[in-house]
């Protein structure tokens, strides 16, 4: 799915407005339908409704949803903030049907004094302002998101929690934005949504179609992606009858030192559940016995080091190599990785220690093969390029990144982001926080290889790599919830993943 700005959003309303066609108050009236039918299917309707309307089109929602919420009996009332200009466009309509209808009790809010004290058992809808947003709120309307977030009431945004710029917040004032239990979003989820640091604006959120024009939304270009099952199904290959080991590759792992072996058999399962042909672990000799008692499935590459990753074997043999979980920072190491770097492997997954000890050594950087792909969670990518105020800061490092030395990297997290050379970014939709477990990271560089190693390119191994990860952890925390989950339930829930997309 793609994802686009707030500004392209109101473009694609134009378009398909010219393209349908439809009238701006009727798709306004479509919008706000679905809204109104989402309170009145998820709230207790013995509850007072508390509805603020903006002064743009996002208030216009709010005056049709309050309408529509009263032919079902709710009980409303709208404060309306008015800044002593005079209402214009499709709001105008709504405020004058409301009137009509005179079933919902009307405010104005002109004053401070006349922002209303919210009782904590009430519903607030949220419609003062939508992705119209030009400067941080001030003034009266930073008063009446202080006062609404103080209520200790249930907050439903309409839209993008009123305040919240839909990409960045860099600059924003974070003590004027309104903090929303569930935002009801339109047709598509705004890039903010998908930063860590804006759930406590965003809440639960929920996107409602609303028609918009599949031609409209195909013209209109944007780099930015959502990870959807049917995209990933798509990429999918079958495996022919006559295939055999050999057609899936060779995969090589290097991974593991003594006290950590528990990443090489993590990754070495996930890597070996992925679909590869054939598997060789690599590591240290204190390794041997566990990797092969752990996982009988993989042959062994064994290292002259007793406890460490020193020395890289004959690389000519592999499909793909996977380097870094478990692995440690120790000197022979470092040069091991610095050698492997130099013998170009066409296709390889970088993680963990291997990402530590290349931020170590910034000067390798540009040793790193074309689409090498990288898997650093939020901190290990700090180390390699430096610290970001917020994510959208970190977004646009990631994308210099990638597009510098020509690599995919993936910044792990609730919603996983993956930066292509080219410039395309892609979001993850699976996962959950039973992920957030060690090991969890040791199981994706697994998968990744096994993909790459299968001749998957490396633009499709990341993609699905990291989409399939999520649903196996989502399918996992079904049967033993999220608190249980531990890095080995994915590897095991692998296999229903991969039917889930067939
Ligand atoms: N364009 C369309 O056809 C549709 C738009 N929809 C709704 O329309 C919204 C966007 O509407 P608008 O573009 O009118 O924008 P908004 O409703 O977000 O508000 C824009 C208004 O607020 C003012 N404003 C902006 N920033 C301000 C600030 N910091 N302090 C005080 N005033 C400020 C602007 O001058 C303008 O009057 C969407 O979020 C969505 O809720 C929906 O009705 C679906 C269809
Ligand atoms: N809250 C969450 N929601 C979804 N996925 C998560 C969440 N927390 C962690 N994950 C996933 O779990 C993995 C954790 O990786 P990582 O931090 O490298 O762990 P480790 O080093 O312990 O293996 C990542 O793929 C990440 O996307
Ligand atoms: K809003």
């Amino acid at each position: 799915m793609k994802l686009f700005t707030c500004k392209q959003i109101a473009g694609i309303d134009q378009l398909t407005m010219k393209l349908e066609p439809v009238l701006s108050i009727d798709l306004m009236e479509r919008a706000s339908f679905q809204i109104a039918d989402w309170v009145i299917k998820n709230i207790n309707h013995d509850w007072q409704i508390y509805l603020f309307a903006g002064p743009g089109n996002n208030g216009g929602d709010a005056l049709a949803v309050a309408r529509m919420l009263a032919w079902s009996n709710l009980k409303c009332t709208v404060y309306r903030i008015d800044f002593g200009r005079e209402l214009k466009g499709d709001p105008v309509i709504n405020w004058q049907r409301l009137e009509e209808q005179n079933q919902v009790i009307l405010r104005k809010i002109d004053s401070e004094d006349s922002i209303p004290e919210i009782p904590v058992d009430a519903i607030v809808i949220d419609g003062l302002f939508g992705s119209g947003l030009n400067k941080p709120l001030d003034g009266l309307a930073k008063e009446i998101v202080k006062q609404i977030n103080r209520s200790g009431a249930t907050i439903i945004s309409i839209d993008i929690p009123s305040g919240l710029f839909g990409e960045d917040n860099s600059k924003n004032d974070l003590s004027a934005i309104i903090k929303a239990d569930h935002t009801l979003t339109f047709q598509f989820p705004k890039l903010s949504f998908l930063f860590p640091e804006n759930c406590e604006f965003v809440g639960d959120w929920t996107v409602l179609p609303i028609g918009l024009h599949p031609n409209a939304i195909e013209q209109t270009e944007t780099p930015y992606h959502f990870l959807t099952k049917k995209f990933i199904s798509g990429k999918i290959k079958p495996r022919e009858k006559f295939s055999h080991k050999g057609t899936f590759g060779h995969a090589l792992l290097i991974a593991g030192s003594y006290g950590k072996m528990g990443a090489s058999v993590l990754a070495s399962q996930a890597c070996l559940r992925s679909g590869v042909g054939l598997l060789t672990s690599h590591v240290p000799q204190s390794g041997y016995e566990i990797i092969q008692n752990s996982v009988p499935e993989a042959m062994t590459s064994i290292d002259p080091s007793e406890t460490v990753f020193s020395e890289v074997p004959d690389i000519s043999r592999y499909s793909a190599i996977g380097i870094g979980p478990g692995l440690d920072k120790k000197q022979e190491t470092q040069q091991a990785l610095k050698a492997l770097l130099q013998a170009k492997p066409s296709k390889l997954v970088i993680d963990a220690d291997a990402l530590n000890i290349l931020s170590e050594n910034q000067d390798w950087y540009d040793l790193l093969p074309e689409n090498a792909i990288l898997t650093p969670h939020p901190k290990e990518f700090e180390r390699l390029a430096g610290a970001s105020f917020n994510s959208f800061e970190r977004l646009q490092k990631q994308l210099q990144f990638s597009a510098k030395y020509k690599v995919i990297v993936v910044c792990k997290g609730a919603h996983s982001c993956i930066t292509l050379p080219d410039g395309k970014v892609f979001f993850n939709s699976t996962g959950n926080p039973g992920m957030a477990t060690g090991g969890s990271g040791d199981v994706l560089t697994g998968i990744i290889l096994g993909l790459l190693a299968q001749n998957y390119s490396a633009e499709d191994a990341t993609l699905i790599g990291v989409y399939l990860h999520g649903m196996a952890g989502d399918l996992a925390a079904t049967e033993i919830g999220e608190y249980s989950l531990i890095a080995g339930d994915l590897i095991s829930h692998l296999g229903k993943a991969f039917l889930q997309l067939e």
